[in-house]
C-alpha cells in the first residue's frame, strides 16, 4: 500500500498584510518550497495524490465553539482595518480575507488523510497545509493557527471509524497547547509533545507545558510533555526521548491510529527552535512510529520556518513513509545534561501511569545547593554555550545523504528442499569462495555441521553479504541447520567486508565463543540466561526471567537498551539471530525486524534454524517492509526484569552514552 500526499496551492494564497514581527515568518513559501522539493526529488510522483477538501462546519465544531466559528466566518468580508482589529483578540496570529478558506482546507486535508488511511486506500500519508493547527483552541486562534487540524482529525477518526485509541506525536518545537487542552481528560487520545521551554521563558510561556502536566481526571497519564530547557538540542537528544519516554508509552498504549503534528521548526537552522537536530532525524522519528497501529500514520504539517531545513525535513519524512532505507546517523554522543534532566523528569512524572516507566528513577535534584556541583553546572553551561555558538552561529549542515533503494529488497539463502517465501529472491548462484576463505571455514570445526560440505551454503551466504554491502540487496533471510555454527562463520565472512556488525541474538545458546573486544562486533543477547559474568563493553546479555516469550520484558529491553545502543554503535550490518526455542512471539519478532531496519541502511541479515521455518513467512513479511502487527495486551514487565534493566543501564552508561536516563 502507498503513501498519500495532500497539497493544494490554494493554501498558499494568504499572507501577512501588515507589520507584525511575531508573524512575519509564517509565509506562503513554506508550502511551495516543501512541495517543490518533493517534486524535484521525484518523491511526489511516488506518492498517491489525494485532493484537499474543506472541512464542514460540523467537523470544525468537533473541536471549536460555534461562536468562534461564526466569528471566523465573517473574516472574508472584513476590511484590512477590521481584520487587524479582529486579530488583536488573539495571540501571535494574523487573519486575511482568504485564511478562513485555507483553514478549512487545512483541516479538510487532515480528514482526507484519515479517510485514505482508515479505508485502507493507503498505508500512511502526509498533508502539507497552512495555516497550522496545534496552537488553536476551542474558542481562539493562536500561534499562526486557526482550526486545530490534528485535534479535529483525532475526533473525526474516533467518530467516523470507531477508532479506540489515537496517539498524537507532536515533534514541532512549540507546545501544542491547543491539542493538550482538547484531550487532557481523554484517555482515548495520548498526546506527546516536546517543545522549547527554557523554564517557561519561551513562547507560549505556559506553566502547563511543563513535564508535570500529565493530564487530568480520566485522562491522567495520557498527556506527556518533554520540555527542552536549553536550545541546541541534537539528534541524540531527540532519539533518547523517543527511546526512553515516547516509545515505551506508545507501545503500551497500543494505538489504532497515529497522528503526527509534523512541525519542522525543531530542525537545525530554524529561527524559532534554535535547535541543532539535522533534517535526517525526521527519517528516524517517522520510522520509529511506523510499526505502531499497523503502520496507520497520518502526518500533518505544523511549523517550520527555515525554508531550507523545512524542505529537507519534509523530504526525509516522505521518503521514510514510502519505505526507503534510512540514512545512517553518525556520531550520536548521547543526550546533553539538560536533556537528561528533562527526560528523567518526564519519566518519573509518568512512572505511576505506565508500567514500562515503573522503574524510572526519581526526578533530578533541581535545587542543587552545594558550591561544588554549582561550579560543575557553570562549566557545563559554558560548554553548552560554546556548543550553541557553534551550532546556531553556523546554521550550516550537510545535505542529507542520498537514500538509494537497492534493486532487490530481500534475498534468501535456503536449503534446496525449502521453498522460498513470496517476495524474496533466492540466491543460488554463488561464485566459488577464495581458497583461503574455504580453508578458514574448513578449519572452523563447526562449518561441516552446517550442511554437507557447508561450503555451498557459505559461498551463497558470502555472496548475499557482499550484495548487502554493495547495496544491491537491502536485507536477507538465511536458513541453516545450525545457527550457532553459522553465526561464527558469518563473523568470519563479514570481518573483512564491514566495519561494525551489530549482532542481536534472540534466545539462549550453548556458548557464544566469538565475543570480540575490538569493537568490530557488538553483541546484544536477549534471553533467559543470566550471562552477567561474561558481560563486556561489546557483549551485552539481557536477561529476561521468563525468557523471550515475555513480550513486555522484550519490548522494554528493545527500547531501553537495544535501540539506544544500536544508534550509538551505528553498525554497517545487523545480524539478527533467532536461536531455536527462543519462544519469541511472532508479532514481537516482526516488530524487532521492523525496528532494526533503522540501522545500517536497512542491511539486516536474519539467521534462523531450519526447524523454525514456520516463522519464515512472518520474517519475510517484516523484511519486505510490511508493518508488523500490533503487540497485543502488554502486561506489566516483571519487576526483577525492570530492575535488572535499570541496573544494567546504569553500569553500561559509562561506555554507552545513549543509555543515560538519569543525571
Ligand atoms: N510574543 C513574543 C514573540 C513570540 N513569537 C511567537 C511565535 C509563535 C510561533 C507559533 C508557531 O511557530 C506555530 S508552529
Ligand atoms: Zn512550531
Amino acid at each position: 500500500m502507498g503513501t498519500a500526499l495532500l497539497y493544494d496551492e490554494e493554501m498558499t494564497k494568504y499572507k501577512l498584510l501588515w507589520v507584525d514581527p511575531a508573524c512575519k515568518i509564517e509565509v506562503p513559501e513554506r508550502l511551495t518550497v516543501s512541495y517543490e522539493a518533493l517534486v524535484r526529488s521525484g518523491l511526489s510522483d511516488r506518492c498517491i495524490s489525494v485532493p484537499a477538501r474543506e472541512a464542514s462546519d460540523s467537523e470544525i465544531l468537533l473541536v471549536h465553539s460555534e461562536a468562534y466559528l461564526e466569528a471566523v466566518k465573517k473574516t472574508p468580508y472584513m476590511t484590512l482595518e477590521d481584520l487587524k482589529e479582529f486579530t488583536l483578540q488573539f495571540g501571535d496570529v494574523y487573519f486575511h480575507p482568504n485564511i478562513y478558506h485555507c483553514a478549512k482546507l487545512a483541516s479538510g486535508s487532515a480528514l482526507q488523510l484519515v479517510d485514505s488511511v482508515m479505508t485502507g486506500k493507503v498505508r500512511n500519508g502526509i498533508a502539507l497545509v497552512r495555516p497550522p493547527g496545534h496552537h488553536s483552541m476551542h474558542g481562539a486562534a493562536n500561534g499562526f493557527c486557526v482550526f486545530n487540524n490534528v485535534a479535529i482529525a483525532a475526533r473525526y477518526a474516533k467518530q467516523k471509524y470507531g477508532v479506540k485509541r489515537v496517539l498524537i506525536v507532536d515533534w514541532d518545537i512549540h507546545h501544542g497547547q491547543g491539542v493538550q487542552y482538547c484531550f487532557e481528560d481523554d484517555p482515548s487520545v495520548l498526546y506527546f509533545s516536546w517543545h522549547r521551554y527554557e523554564h517557561q521563558n519561551f513562547w507560549p510561556n505556559l506553566r502547563e507545558s511543563d513535564y508535570d502536566s500529565v493530564g487530568k481526571e480520566s485522562g491522567t497519564g495520557f498527556n506527556v510533555n518533554v520540555p527542552w530547557n536549553k536550545v541546541g538540542m541534537e539528534n541524540s537528544d531527540y532519539l533518547s526521548v523517543f527511546c526512553h519516554v515516547l516509545l515505551p508509552v506508545a507501545y503500551e498504549f497500543c494505538p489504532d491510529l497515529v497522528l503526527v503534528c509534523a512541525g519542522f521548526d525543531s530542525a537545525i537552522g530554524d529561527p524559532e527552535g534554535e535547535m541543532c537536530a539535522t533534517p535526517d532525524i525526521f527519517a528516524h522519528l517517522t520510522h520509529l512510529l511506523m510499526n505502531l497501529a499497523g503502520g496507520k500514520l497520518c502526518a500533518v504539517l505544523e511549523g517550520g520556518y527555515n525554508l531550507t531545513s523545512l524542505a529537507q525535513s519534509v523530504c526525509q519524512t516522505v521518503q521514510t513513509l514510502l519505505g526507503d532505507p534510512l540514512p545512517q546517523l553518525a556520531n550520536l554522543r548521547g543526550p546533553c545534561k539538560s536533556a537528561i534532566e528533562s527526560l528523567q523528569c518526564a519519566r518519573s512524572a509518568h512512572r505511576r501511569y505506565w508500567s514500562f516507566l515503573k522503574h524510572a528513577a526519581d526526578p533530578p535534584m533541581t535545587d542543587i545547593s552545594t558550591k561544588h556541583i554549582k561550579s560543575t553546572m557553570e562549566e557545563e553551561e559554558k560548554r553548552e554555550m560554546a556548543e550553541e555558538e557553534r551550532c546556531t552561529e553556523g546554521k550550516v549542515w550537510p545535505e542529507p545523504p542520498e537514500r538509494l533503494c537497492p534493486p532487490v529488497c530481500s534475498g534468501s539463502v535456503l536449503p534446496d528442499d525449502v521453498a522460498c517465501p513470496d517476495g524474496l529472491k533466492r540466491l543460488s548462484s554463488s561464485k566459488d569462495l577464495e581458497p583461503l576463505l574455504v580453508s578458514k571455514l574448513k578449519n572452523r570445526s563447526r562449518t561441516a555441521a552446517v550442511d554437507g560440505d557447508g561450503v555451498t551454503t557459505f559461498s551463497r551466504l558470502y555472496t548475499l553479504i557482499e550484495k548487502l554491502v554493495a547495496n544491491e540487496i537491502r536485507n536477507g533471510l538465511v536458513l541453516v541447520p545450525d545457527v550457532t555454527a553459522a553465526m561464527c562463520v558469518v563473523q568470519d565472512l563479514t570481518s573483512d567486508l564491514v566495519k561494525r556488525v551489530l549482532v542481536v541474538c534472540v534466545g539462549k545458546e550453548k556458548e557464544l565463543d566469538y565475543v570480540t573486544t575490538d569493537g568490530k562486533v557488538l553483541v546484544v543477547q536477549i534471553s533467559s540466561e543470566d550471562n552477567e559474568e561474561q558481560r563486556s563493553k561489546y557483549y551485552i546479555p539481557v536477561c529476561l526471567k521468563k525468557g523471550c516469550s515475555d513480550t513486555s520484558g522484550f519490548i522494554q529491553a528493545v527500547f531501553g537498551l537495544l535501540l539506544p545502543l544500536g544508534y550509538e554503535y551505528n553498525p554497517d550490518l545487523v545480524l539478527l539471530v533467532r536461536m531455536p526455542g527462543s519462544g519469541v512471539v511472532d508479532s514481537m519478532w516482526q516488530q524487532l525486524i521492523g525496528l532494526l531496519q533503522g540501522f545500517a541502511k536497512g542491511h539486516t541479515l536474519v539467521l534462523m534454524q531450519v526447524n523454525e521455518k514456520a516463522s519464515m513467512g512472518s520474517t519475510a513479511s517484516a523484511l519486505l517492509g510490511h508493518p508488523a502487527p500490533p503487540l497485543q495486551e502488554l502486561q506489566t514487565p516483571f519487576p526483577e526484569d525492570g530492575d535488572a534493566l535499570e541496573r544494567l543501564r546504569e553500569r553500561l552508561q559509562a561506555d554507552w552514552k545513549m543509555l543515560q536516563t538519569t543525571s
